[in-house]
Order: structure tokens, then sequence, then C-alpha cells
């Protein structure tokens, strides 16, 4: 893992350069014919490794994400889980988390992998080590102005050529829950950033206070502007089961976390998915008898 200071001179990365967009239609057969035709030996885009999400979830170059979810719904422990999915796959991931230090998000990751509560010293050289070249965090904690996260993205892009943003969260980086204007002006510059530069965003949020925690959330209980949902590609909901928890729930093989895919723009897929979470490993298991799995930390590509 590699840190990216606040120190540096973002200044020279304000402004995305501007390139001729105005082509002719009939430029892009080749990239049609590769839609329908996949070359073969073309890599299918990164996914989460889960096998009951494989097939329906895929996190596609040019597009944004949003995970959305009540507080400590398990938002960021999701996300941690698919970075770590994700550099398997050979992706390069950047975390701008203005809400976790680094230090507590390589402990929740290093457990991840490691799929227990104490990974020894030499795993957690091994798992370190193994995120060179993979994983770099950009080391601010706190809110930020939306134009500073561009510019930093736009340096993290050039200079280390990363695939995966993952920016937690969307509300740390505009002031005040009702500006609407600026939270659209943000996640319209990602979109644009996301398009241009042929890369995955995850955008981290929150669902509207006051809703009831034992229902699980639609794209419609998202925090601020609606139109943040009609702009993304996909909306993610990540749901924390407390009755299932808590041996409350009717059924008691209910799982304890629930992924919603509530909209899916170049996807075919679009429902629910139920998880237990596992809390030595902090992973998610997709069987209620699962077992959580090490990590192999090979630099193979799946
Ligand atoms: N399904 C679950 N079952 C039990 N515990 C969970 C579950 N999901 C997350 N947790 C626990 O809840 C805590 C909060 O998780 P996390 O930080 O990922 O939530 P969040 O949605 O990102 O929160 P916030 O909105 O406050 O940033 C973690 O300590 C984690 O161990």
């Amino acid at each position: 893992m590699q840190l990216i200071k606040d120190d540096i001179d973002f200044n020279a990365y304000r402004e995305e350069p501007e390139t001729h967009k105005v082509r002719p239609a009939s430029d892009f057969l080749a990239e049609t014919i590769a839609a329908f035709y996949p070359p073969a030996g073309a890599s299918l885009p990164p996914r989460p490794l889960w096998d009951k999400t494989n097939g329906k979830i895929a996190f596609r170059p040019g597009e944004v994400s949003l995970w959305a979810g009540i507080n400590g719904h398990g938002k960021s422990m999701f996300m941690s889980q698919i970075e770590i999915d994700l550099m398997t796959q050979g992706e390069k991931v950047l975390s701008l988390s203005f809400e976790m230090l680094p230090v507590r998000q390589m402990q929740r990751m290093a457990r991840q992998a490691y799929a227990n509560d104490q990974p020894p010293i030499d795993f957690l050289n091994r798992f370190h080590a193994w995120t060179t070249g993979k994983l770099w965090m950009y080391d601010h904690n706190g809110s930020i102005k939306w134009e500073k996260v561009m510019a930093v993205m736009r340096y993290a892009q050039e200079k280390f050529g990363i695939t995966q943003f993952v920016i937690d969260s969307l509300m740390k980086c505009v002031k005040g829950e009702t500006d609407y204007d600026a939270q659209k002006d943000f996640v319209n510059e990602l979109c644009a950033f996301a398009q241009a530069r042929k890369v995955h965003i995850h955008l981290v949020h929150h669902i509207r206070k006051g809703e009831d925690e034992d229902r699980i959330p639609g794209k419609f209980d998202a925090k601020g502007a609606g139109a943040i949902t009609d702009m993304v590609d996909n909306v993610f909901i990540v749901w924390r089961n407390k009755k299932a928890e808590r041996g409350d729930a009717k059924d008691p093989k209910a799982p304890t976390a629930m992924l919603r895919c509530d909209k899916q723009r170049n996807g075919e897929w679009e429902g629910m998915l139920g998880f237990w979470f596992h809390p030595e490993s902090m992973q998610y298991l997709e069987r209620i008898d699962g077992m959580p799995m090490r990590y192999e930390l090979s630099n193979a590509r799946h």
C-alpha cells in the first residue's frame, strides 16, 4: 500500500484537460463489434468474487457505482472486501476514505484477507507487501472540497494508473446536506471522469435519517439530491438485518446482511442477495454454513 500525502501540490490537476469529443459515429465500429463479440482472451470486467454475484454484478470501466446504506450498516466493510477482490484481479485501487484512517482500513482488510481476527505478523508483512502496486490510500481525514478530490483522483490516475476509486463518502466532500447543486456538480464530474479515463468509481453514500432500520431501503431513500441516483450507473444498497443478528427474525436462516442492486445501467440484473457477516474475519459469507476464505496473495490475475 502506498500513501498519497496531503502536502502534494495538486493544483496542476484541478482542471480536466479538454479532449476532442465530436467524432463520427462510425469511429466506434470496432468497439461495437467487440461489445457484441468479445475477442477470444478478452478480460471480463472486474467483479466481486462471491459465486452468487457472478454474472450479476460487474465493476465496468467508465461507470460510477453508488453504495448507499444506513449508518453503521456495513458499507465500508463491504467495500473493503470488494477492494481485496479487485486487487486479486489485478486492479489498481485508490481508497479516498474521509471517515477512516489508513491504519484502521488496513487492519480491517488484513483481517478479511487472513480470514480471522488475529493475523500473525508474518501474514501482515506479506499482506502489506502484496498490496504494493495494487492499493493506494489518500491520507486525508475529515471534510474536503470535492474539487480537491477530483484533483487528487486525476493526479493518482495519471501517476499510478488507478483503475478503481473508492470514495467514502459523498457527504464529506460537499458542505451542507441540502447543497443539492454541489452534490450534482460533484457526481456529474465523477461520471465524466470515469467515462473519459475508463475507470470505475465507487461512491459511498448515506440513507436519509429516520428510516426504519428493519426495512431494506431503496434508491429513493438516498440522502440529498434525487439526481444523484439518476446520474450514477449502478446503485447498490447494503443493509444489516439486525433482527436476524439478534435471532428475532421469523426465518431462523435469514441472512444477516443484504445486498440490493436497485439500478444497473449496463447490466441485466437487479435484485437482492443475502449474506452472513462473519465477525472474526469481518467477511461477508454467501452461505449460512460458509467458511471465510483466506486470500492467496498471489500476483496471478483471475
Ligand atoms: N451485517 C453485519 N452484521 C454484524 N455486524 C456488522 C455487519 N455489517 C457491519 N457490521 C459491523 O458494523 C460496524 C460498522 O460497519 P461499517 O463501518 O462498514 O458501516 P458503515 O455503513 O460504513 O458506517 P458509517 O455510515 O457510519 O460510515 C463494523 O464494526 C462491523 O463490524
